[in-house]
């Protein structure tokens, strides 16, 4: 059996972020920014609205790029690397967004298993020069059934509620089993039961070795498995560590700009703000 390309890259961080400045617009948004996420860290970026979440994020994805540095070296290496192409970094790192979700249920015609297998060819639908193979389909099929989305084919993205499409996006972020998943808000838009059940799914991805980055407002959407918690405010690293050090009330109220309250409860934590 071929090695998969992430075998090369076990050691290696899964981010390495290293004094980055991003300008967005005419701000500099993230200033001297430096984090790292270990291969294998399961990790949850919690901030206030405007606190730098998707400035990250697509930072990571390679949808925004750091100011170059004074000395020459690299600000940001994912899996190792600071160069990649994108349909490559793909393959490693499976993504799913708002904003991949929109453009995947606004095309009226995409079903359910094209939406899925064109990530083979990292397109949005498939065109008449993709030569799907009965290896694709096999593993499409499969990555539909891993993310609970089987009974959907031969639907419209279109047609699917959120939570639906949400597990569809998650299939198709599966199909090369990536060694990360990047979830941007995955529970938006997803009522009490359908969050839960869409939680426990993400449980077993990360409990199956699919290392998570979860970006999220929400203290309750932190799973029992994700033990590193970073903490974003106004573009900065305000914190980061071990979750039962890092969500604190002090650090929280701090994160928010509010007196924020902590309760854990079991594995999961939640907040409110006092008075
Ligand atoms: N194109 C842009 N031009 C100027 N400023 C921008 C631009 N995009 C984002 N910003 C600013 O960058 C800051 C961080 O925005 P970002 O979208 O990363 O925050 P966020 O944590 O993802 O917020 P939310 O939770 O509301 O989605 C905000 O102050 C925002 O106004």
């Amino acid at each position: 059996m071929n090695a998969h390309p992430s075998d090369l890259l076990h050691d290696t961080s899964l981010i390495d972020i290293d004094d980055a400045s991003v300008m967005r617009g005419d701000r500099l948004v993230l200033e001297r920014f430096s984090l790292r996420i270990g291969a294998g860290e399961h990790t949850a970026i919690l901030g206030a609205n405007g606190a730098g979440k998707s400035t990250l994020v697509r930072l990571v994805t390679r949808e925004l790029y750091p100011l170059a540095r004074g000395d020459g070296r690299a600000a940001m290496r994912v899996f190792g690397r600071d160069r990649w192409q994108v349909s490559e970094l793909r393959g490693l790192l499976g993504i799913v967004s708002p904003s991949l979700q929109q453009d995947c249920t606004g095309d009226a015609t995409l079903e359910v298993t094209e939406a899925v297998l064109s990530n083979f060819f990292a397109a949005q639908r498939l065109g008449l020069d993709h030569r799907v193979t009965a290896a694709m389909r096999e593993r499409a099929n499969e990555a539909l059934v891993q993310a609970g989305a089987s009974h959907l084919v031969g639907r419209h993205m279109a047609s699917l509620s959120t939570g639906e499409a949400r597990r569809v996006l998650i299939a198709r972020a599966l199909v090369h089993r990536p060694r990360a998943l990047l979830l941007d808000e995955p529970c938006a838009g997803l009522d009490l039961a359908s969050r839960r059940q869409f939680l426990e799914s993400l449980r077993e991805l990360a409990r199956h070795g699919t290392t998570l980055l979860l970006v999220t407002h929400h203290i309750e959407e932190i799973l029992p498995e994700i033990r590193h918690v970073v903490l974003l405010r106004d573009g900065r690293l305000l914190r980061h560590g071990d979750k039962d050090e890092v969500l604190t009330d002090a650090a929280l109220s701090d994160t928010f700009g509010m007196p924020v309250k902590v309760r854990r409860t079991g594995d999961y934590y939640s907040a409110h703000i006092e008075g």
